[in-house]
């Protein structure tokens, strides 16, 4: 049976008071240590000292005395929300605090005053049972309002009480449905206090494979994967802090609604992106038609781009004749061929065997030229008889001048436009562009993998828009053509030489130091070596590993977070998995909402390419949003789309059931804007959403313009028009859906969006028709 809400009780005044004491003793704590954080970072900004060693310390403090001060801020609301108390006997038998993060009391031996909710003896607070208490005697969860104490939750864990605990096994039930019952605002919020036991066991999970965690909507899969990111980077600190964190989400609007809730946990080293964000420098702003994002999704992708960069390398149909100050020079087809085939075996990628290639040519040039210079020259020069010391060995032109004649070819425009006409250097964005506005180029890397009518969609007019499909294409490219960084890896060897000896340099004096102070004490040299050192260096750079990762294509992750999954392509998954070598992963989704006709059923298909059957499932069971009168119609929609699932039991109920009414098509606009006033009047000041096919978008959003005091330019409106697509992992106090026919019809994969629009509100829905009745939602009741 769901839970009802029922009134907390705020009536406790004592231990309301008792806990206010407490709760001011760790605000005046965090104060104090705000204080000392501002006051190191000015100190660290005023720090003299030139030079690049006083530099990286500089700057390497300012970043860990501001990352301290951003953290000590984000933690200001809700710093402590929890109190464990032990069983006699139990060792250490004065309660625990649990909270945003760990304050210690420096004047009391560093005892704890407050414990990190991510800290292994905070784990009870989240899995202590009745039946199984781990020695906790009461779980009490304070409620806070700005530094105010505003009530407190108990839940006396003994074995009276297991007997009459809800079959959910929830952990602080009160606290719990305080949470769910709140106005929703836009932007998600952290869980925190309220973590239950099947989402904490996920929470931590050890941080090495791939982790799939499988949960029907509203279960608390996108709150799981973002406190799981929280906790790996407090608890893998070390091994996270330099490579990073990545999480991915389906598109901007839903990166933009969980934003806050990283920062609200005192974490800033992690990257939010959509896949279509994963190639640094490129805004990918168009959009394809779902015909287009499938077929570039598909792994057959690979082959034609393959197919496409081996058609970039060409021979002459017979000889290629290049004009070079007067003078003609020849490559034909047969020397051609055989330099291409030299390239192509080395494996490299495009642009490096391209090296091989040119030079190989060049080659041939440089010889006909040195033919011709000899020529001349014995043409002209008289036969002079050799001396007695001379041997004729039939060369007159010395390697060096060879090397003469070659440079001065290479650097010939004719020469170089001949070059890169067989073989050009080239960029995955110069050649995808090319690929996908040339017929006879599609048409060519395309033959035996795609049909001609799926060639046809992918064909764009120049100039078009990069879109998200697009991207992993770009990166399988770049992998494919490569980069001839000869020169730029010159460049960093002499670099990392200048560095090293700078730091041998900081390290002899530093022995200097010792061997005059203490003969005895272990070297720095024992410890630190100079490539260390200048490692160090390089890493105390002030931007965090996830600044880095934006910008640089090649980036690997510690651990990578991909929520939404269900929606990836397997084009996706392959950029994906090249950021991850590690395979240490969490994936959260549900194959019963997959929307994008590029999406998967299965997670098995995806992941069995890359890790074969090395990867767990877990699964979410308990809806925390959807109240069970909605989640009951929605199961009808899921057991047409897959009768062997059960949809997730709801936590709680509202007595209100979901509602249904006609409106004729073209009076929809006309009558949204009553609708909406009172849905809004229903959920008093929450969130509505309308949830259309795509050709109501532009009408209806016009039409409520507006509505419940929303601008255009609010980041978390009241009301929000928006296709299905674009909902996706989004929620909302009310929800209509308008004209859920057309949602099924224009949907590649029948009725899973329909699921995933009924599942979205937290508290009211309502079913507009404009035509034929779905049957699956016969059971709405029918409203004026
Ligand atoms: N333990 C919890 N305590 C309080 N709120 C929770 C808890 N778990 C989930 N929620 C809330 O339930 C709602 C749904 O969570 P979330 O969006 O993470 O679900 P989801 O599984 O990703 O859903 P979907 O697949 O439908 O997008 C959110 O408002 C979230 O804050």
């Amino acid at each position: 049976m769901p839970l009802s809400v029922s009134p907390s009780d705020d009536g406790k005044s004592a231990d309301i008071a008792a806990e206010q004491e407490y709760l001011s003793l760790l605000y005046a704590k965090l104060d104090t240590e705000r204080d000392l954080a501002s006051r190191r970072l000015t100190e660290a900004l005023r720090s003299a000292g030139s030079g690049p060693q006083a530099q990286a310390e500089r700057e390497a403090a300012t970043a860990t005395h501001s990352d301290r001060l951003a953290q000590l801020s984000s933690v200001e609301q809700g710093l402590c929300f929890g109190r464990l108390d032990f069983a006699e006997g139990h060792d250490g038998d004065s309660p625990i605090y649990i909270g945003r993060l760990g304050l210690f009391d420096e004047d009391d031996d560093y005892q704890p005053l407050l414990i990190d909710w991510r800290a292994p003896v905070s784990r009870p607070f989240y899995l202590a049972t009745a039946a199984s208490p781990d020695g906790v005697r009461r779980r009490r969860h304070i409620r806070t309002l700005t530094r105010r104490v505003v009530g407190v939750d108990d839940e006396i864990l003994d074995l009276g009480s297991a007997e009459s605990s809800d079959h959910l096994g929830l952990a602080g039930e009160a606290a719990l449905l305080a949470a769910l019952e709140k106005r929703r605002t836009g932007a998600m919020s952290d869980i925190v206090a309220t973590i239950q036991a099947e989402q904490d066991r996920i929470i931590r999970a050890d941080l090495g494979g791939v982790m799939v965690v499988q949960g029907g909507p509203g279960t608390g899969k996108t709150a799981v994967a973002l406190h799981r990111a929280a906790y790996l980077l407090y608890t893998y600190r070390r091994q996270l802090d330099t490579r990073g964190v990545l999480v991915v989400g389906p598109n901007s609007t839903f990166l933009r609604y969980i934003g806050q809730v990283l920062p609200s946990l005192g974490e800033t080293g992690v990257l939010l992106s959509t896949v279509g964000e994963l190639f640094p420098g490129l805004a990918a702003t168009g959009t394809d038609s779902p015909e287009a994002a499938e077929v570039k999704g598909r792994l057959t992708m690979v082959d034609v781009l393959t197919q496409a960069v081996r058609d970039r390398q060409t021979v002459p149909e017979d000889v290629l004749e290049i004009e070079v100050e007067g003078e003609t020079f020849t490559l034909d087809r047969a020397t051609c061929a055989r330099a291409r085939e030299r390239a192509r075996s080395t494996l490299k990628p495009h642009n490096v065997a391209r090296r091989g290639f040119v030079d190989e040519l060049l080659d041939a040039l440089a010889a006909q030229s040195a033919q011709r210079l000899e020529s001349v020259v014995l043409d002209n020069v008289p036969d002079i008889p050799l001396a007695e010391d001379e041997t004729d060995d039939g060369e007159l032109l010395d390697a060096r001048d060879l090397a003469t004649i070659r440079q001065e070819l290479a650097e010939d425009p004719a020469v170089l436009a001949a070059l890169h006409g067989l073989w050009p250097k080239l960029t995955p964005q110069e050649l995808l562009a090319d690929l996908l506005t040339s017929p006879d180029r599609l048409d060519s890397a395309a033959s035996g993998h795609l049909t001609d009518d799926e060639r046809d969609v992918l064909l764009r007019l120049p100039g078009s828009l990069w879109t998200p499909a697009d991207v992993p294409l770009l990166d399988e490219l770049a992998e494919q053509l490569g980069e001839d960084d000869t020169e730029a890896r010159a460049r960093r060897a002499r670099r990392e030489r200048e560095e090293k000896a700078y730091a041998e340099g900081v390290l002899d004096i530093l022995e200097q130091d010792e061997e005059i102070f203490d003969e005895e004490r272990i070297r720095v040299s024992d410890v630190l070596d100079a490539e260390l050192l200048a490692e160090r260096q390089d890493a105390a750079s002030v931007l965090t590993a996830a600044q880095r990762a934006a910008q640089d294509r090649t980036w690997t992750f510690g651990h990578v977070i991909v929520d939404e999954a269900q929606e990836l392509s397997a084009m996706d998954w392959r950029i994906l998995m090249r950021r991850c070598p590690s395979r240490s992963m969490t994936i959260v989704g549900d194959v019963s909402q997959t929307g994008s006709p590029a999406g998967t059923s299965s997670w098995a298909d995806v992941l069995t390419p890359y890790v074969a059957d090395r990867w767990r499932l877990r699964e979410l069971t308990v809806n925390y949003r959807t109240p069970a009168e909605i989640m009951n119609l929605a199961a009808g929609v899921l057991a047409e789309i897959a009768p062997e699932l059960r949809a997730p039991t709801s936590v709680r109920e509202t007595g209100t059931e979901p509602w249904q009414r006609e409106v004729a098509r073209d009076a929809v606009a006309g009558e949204a804007r009553s609708i909406v006033d009172h849905e809004l009047a229903e959920v008093e000041g929450g969130t509505v959403a309308v949830l259309v096919p795509a050709d109501l978008e532009g009408p209806l959003s016009a039409e409520l313009a507006g509505a419940g005091g929303t601008t255009a330019e609010d980041d978390n409106p009241r009301v929000s028009v928006l296709t299905v697509d674009r909902a996706k992992g989004l929620e909302f106090d009310a929800v209509v859906v308008v004209a859920p026919d057309e949602v099924v019809a224009e949907s590649r994969r029948g009725l899973n969006d329909l699921y995933v629009a009924l599942t979205r509100a937290t508290k009211r829905l309502g079913i507009v028709h404009t035509g034929p009745r779905i049957p699956a939602l016969s059971g709405a009741q029918s409203a004026r």
